[in-house]
């Protein structure tokens, strides 16, 4: 098992020492910087946990790189300076890079701040492997993998900012359950939540979904509605796979996040929005901006802080961890005592997990109406091609089995042959759009937690 790493970057020798006589700073893996060299680049090799960086002159390069680089999220610092104000340190310190002490330093202080970080990091560092149905929960996220943890730490920072947020990953890693926890550690958390899907909203409709309308706006404007920004107002407004909204609506989009004001449709008077806004995408930003389907300048507005959620295949031991969460969950709610078989566990652990969580849930869900009692590899059924043959013989539909369920699986099945696209599923199935959203919708909230 790995330890913990520490990065220093100090110049002064007396602080130098005093640091390094403190049992909370030795007992990391220690990586000192070489003085004539950028301290973020030897950091970013380094990928320490913790960094203690004296901030001694306003020329430092390295501070102000900081501010857009991506180790800002996954370590976490304590920086030492003489007390001069220095904007780019104010400037990190309010995206939440962590301690600053001025001097005269309180190493008691230091030390126990140090003890603290180290207790955090140590628990997800042993848990690294974990192959048991435990696992740490941070808001409404369950891993104990070190991407997580490291997730979880950008969270913490995130939420303690009124930026807006732009999470990216792949399908089912999690995005919509990331922005719910932001909003839940940050200071919204007594406001509302509203989800809203940009791909499932109908272009004629869409205006009418973000912003309301007033009664008589439209033929069938029978009353008032509200629009998703007054239903967040004062909490926050999750735009799940915005790219996907028309190009032409981003431009008003963008608008509302550059003045705060909007208009229900048909209204006369304008409104201002009071909502911290995250947004969500599974594309690779940069070809969606390449090919004209997002627009750049929203991105910029939207993306204040990016936040990278990794895939399940990188988060080593959360696979079965998770499958073991997910089936306790369901064993609990149906008062049955179903059981993962070795040979079960070693196939979630090395399968690849393509469709992320979801599918991993997805997978057990099945699993669990399969199985009599043990979930045995042809009980999981994976999106793994080269066993489609055998897993098609051995899935076949017991008797007796529930309608809905037999539903549930036809579309769970359906999505993941067509990579999760929704609008082909949809169509195979021959259903709407909008059904499949809500069929969807109701698996997610109803079968786990
Ligand atoms: N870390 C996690 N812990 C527990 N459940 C999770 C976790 N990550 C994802 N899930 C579950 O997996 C499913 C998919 O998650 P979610 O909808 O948040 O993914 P997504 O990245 O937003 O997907 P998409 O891009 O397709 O909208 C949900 O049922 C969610 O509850």
């Amino acid at each position: 098992m790995s330890s913990p790493k520490l990065f220093m970057h100090v110049q002064d020798p007396l602080l130098a020492s005093n640091l390094l006589s403190l049992n909370g700073v030795r007992q990391y893996e220690l990586n000192i910087s070489h003085q004539d060299e950028n301290w973020l680049d030897q950091l970013s090799v380094a990928q320490c946990d913790v960094a203690l960086i004296e901030v001694n002159s306003l020329h430092d390069v390295a501070l102000k790189e900081l501010i857009s680089s991506p180790v800002l999220y996954k370590t976490e610092f304590l920086f030492f300076s003489k007390g001069e104000p220095d904007p780019i340190l104010d400037h990190l310190m309010h995206k939440g890079a962590g301690f600053h002490y001025r001097a005269p330093y309180n190493l008691k202080l230091i030390e126990s701040s140090l003890k603290e970080v180290f207790s955090e990091l140590s628990r997800s560092h042993e848990n690294a492997n974990t192959q048991t149905s435990y696992l740490d929960q941070f808001g409404l996220l369950v891993g104990s993998s070190t991407a997580m943890h490291s997730l979880y730490r950008t969270i913490r920072k995130v939420a303690a900012t009124k930026a807006n947020a732009f999470i990216m990953g792949e399908s089912g890693t999690g995005k919509e359950l990331i922005a719910n926890t932001l909003h839940v550690f940050s200071q919204r958390a007594e406001g509302p939540f509203v989800a809203i899907n940009c791909g499932a909203l109908s272009p004629e409709l869409i205006d009418s979904e973000l912003f309301g309308h007033v009664k008589g706006a439209f033929t069938g404007a029978h009353k008032d509605h509200q629009g998703v920004f007054e239903q967040a107002e004062g909490g926050t407004l999750f735009l799940d796979e915005v790219t996907e909204m028309p190009y032409e609506q981003q431009v008003k989009l963008l608008r509302v996040l550059e003045s705060g004001e909007y208009k229900p449709v048909g209204a006369q008077q304008v409104k201002m929005a009071n909502v911290r806004i995250i947004a969500a995408t599974n594309r690779t930003l940069s070809d969606a901006i390449r090919d004209e389907v997002f627009r750049e300048d929203l991105y910029f507005r939207l993306a204040q802080f990016p936040i990278m959620v990794p895939k399940l295949k990188d988060r080593e031991g959360d696979a079965c961890g998770l499958a073991q969460h997910f089936l306790s969950y369901r064993n609990a709610k149906d008062g049955q005592h179903k059981q993962f078989s070795a040979q079960s566990l070693e196939k979630i652990n090395h399968y690849t997990w393509p469709g992320n969580v979801r599918e991993l849930k997805h997978a057990i869900e099945r699993a669990y109406i399969l199985a009599d009692h043990i979930i045995h590899p042809e009980h999981l059924i994976t999106n793994d091609l080269s066993e489609q043959t055998e897993i098609d013989k051995t899935a076949g539909i017991p008797t007796g089995m529930r309608l809905d369920d037999i539903e549930k699986i036809a579309i769970l099945k359906t999505l993941k042959n067509n990579d999760g696209n929704k609008t082909d599923t949809a169509h195979q199935l021959g259903i709407s759009i909008k059904t499949l959203y809500n069929k969807l919708d109701k698996y997610e909230h109803t079968d786990f937690l």
